[in-house]
Formats: C-alpha cells, sequence, structure tokens
C-alpha cells in the first residue's frame, strides 16, 4: 500500500514547553492509525500538525509525495477543506442548518450549487442509518446520531484522510463504539485513511494500529486486529 501522509521529524514548542520532539510517522492508503498516549503528551498537537492547522516549528509533513507544511494559509486552508476531513470530540455542527445542509457545507464552500451539495449530502445518511433525520436540526438529534452526521460531512468531499480528535468522546461506550464502527468502516469504504487521537482503547482497537506518544515522542507502535467487514459496494 502507498504513504498517503508522512510526517518527518516533526518538531513543536509552545514557549518553553516542547509538545513534539522529532516525530516520524507514515500512514499508508486505507489505513486507520490511533495515536494514543497521556494527557499533554503531544497527541493533538500531532494531529494539528499533520492535518495542517498548525506549522511545526520543524520537520516536514507530505501529502502523496507533496509537501504542505510549507504552503501559506490560504493553500493550507484549501487543503483542509478538499482533501481532509475532520471530526471532533464535540461534532462542531451549525446549529442553524439542517443535518444534510450541514454534510452539504464543504461542498458548497467549494462551489457546487446547493441544490446539488444537498443532493449529494443525502446519499450519506441511509448507510450511516440516519434516513429521515435529514431535515432535523442538530438540537434535534443525539450525540450519536450528531456524530454520525458530522462523519457523513468529513466524508462528502471525498477527502484523502480523515482526522478525528476524541471522536467518542462525548457519547456513552455503546455509542461510541457503534459511532467508532461507522467511521473507521466509511473512511475505509471510500478510500481514505483515518488519524485518530483518543484515550480509550476501545476507540484504538478499531483502528489497524496505535502508535504512542509521550513527552513529544512516539514510543510504541502495535498492530491492532481489525479488519473491515463491509460489503463490497455503497457509501459505508
Ligand atoms: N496553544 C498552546 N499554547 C501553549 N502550550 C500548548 C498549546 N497547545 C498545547 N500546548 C502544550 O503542549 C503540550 C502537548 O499538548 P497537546 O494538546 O498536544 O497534548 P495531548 O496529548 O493532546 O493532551 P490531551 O490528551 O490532554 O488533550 C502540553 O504540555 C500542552 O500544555
Amino acid at each position: 500500500m502507498s504513504d498517503v501522509l508522512s510526517g518527518h521529524f516533526l518538531t513543536k514548542h509552545f514557549g518553553h514547553t516542547t509538545a513534539l520532539a522529532g516525530v516520524d510517522i507514515t500512514i499508508r492508503q486505507e489505513e486507520a492509525v490511533a495515536i494514543m498516549g497521556p494527557s499533554g503528551s503531544g497527541k493533538s498537537t500531532l494531529l494539528h500538525c499533520l492535518a495542517g492547522i498548525m506549522k511545526p516549528d520543524e520537520g516536514e509533513v507530505h501529502l502523496m509525495g507533496h509537501r504542505v507544511d510549507n504552503l501559506g494559509e490560504r493553500r493550507r486552508s484549501e487543503l483542509r477543506r478538499t482533501r481532509f476531513g475532520f471530526v471532533f470530540q464535540f461534532g462542531q455542527l451549525l446549529p442553524e442548518l439542517p443535518a444534510e445542509e450541514n454534510v452539504a457545507l464543504p461542498l458548497m464552500l467549494g462551489g457546487v450549487t446547493r441544490t446539488q451539495a444537498v443532493r449529494q449530502a443525502r446519499e450519506w445518511f441511509a448507510p450511516l442509518g440516519l434516513q429521515g433525520m435529514e431535515t432535523r436540526r442538530p438540537g434535534e438529534l443525539s450525540g450519536g446520531q450528531a456524530q454520525r452526521v458530522a462523519i457523513a460531512r468529513a466524508l462528502v468531499s471525498r477527502p484523502a484522510v480523515v482526522f478525528a480528535d476524541e471522536p467518542t468522546g462525548a457519547l456513552d461506550q455503546t455509542t461510541g463504539q457503534e459511532t467508532m464502527r461507522l467511521l473507521v468502516e466509511a473512511t475505509k469504504h471510500n478510500e481514505a485513511c483515518l488519524v485518530v487521537v483518543t484515550h480509550d482503547p476501545n476507540v484504538a482497537s478499531w483502528c489497524d494500529r496505535t502508535v504512542e506518544v509521550r513527552d513529544g515522542r512516539l514510543t510504541a507502535q502495535q498492530a491492532t486486529a481489525y479488519t473491515t467487514v463491509l460489503p463490497a459496494g455503497g457509501h459505508a
């Protein structure tokens, strides 16, 4: 499998704090990687550097062979919108928009007409078990349903990489497991790779591989035994 995203000697300081101390990481096509480690160890900083949200002080990030960490803010913003998808602990859906428009938003920001974007967005609802929820506002959805809307929004523009920071952190254990299953399967089915920051070993167990960050360094890598059970065809 080819490399999709890689970080080379990523280093990041905040004042006297060293958040990343020279991290090397490679994520391959359709691979799901969990980033674990104690609080304050540098997990979110690593995700933010890989995703172009933050520039590392030293080191390089490459997406499909192209260096991306040195792009200007406008190009990195475009990269985040077109090549990356994001799922955070709280789905960060816009409360005033119906679910289908929340999902359609990345497409509309990319210039697709509202009608076409909503049509494409609707295709994601049934595969994610959200049929009938299209016109509900986020406040009318359960936590698990809202995260599934966030998953649809992360995938609608067919990104190369989905980044998730504690995607199940606000959910109970059962709903969290179901959300992870859908996140991993939908991401793989769309031939994207997944980078998940989590404290929860149950969440990490859905991934192909876990890397552990301590004091800004990767300390361990272990393979986890997850294989997709999705049938071929469809979105999720
Ligand atoms: N914007 C910032 N300004 C100053 N220090 C920061 C900033 N962001 C992170 N840090 C520091 O960098 C270190 C790594 O933070 P980071 O958020 O990456 O850790 P984490 O492993 O994601 O933690 P948690 O599991 O608690 O979310 C910590 O010591 C943190 O206090």
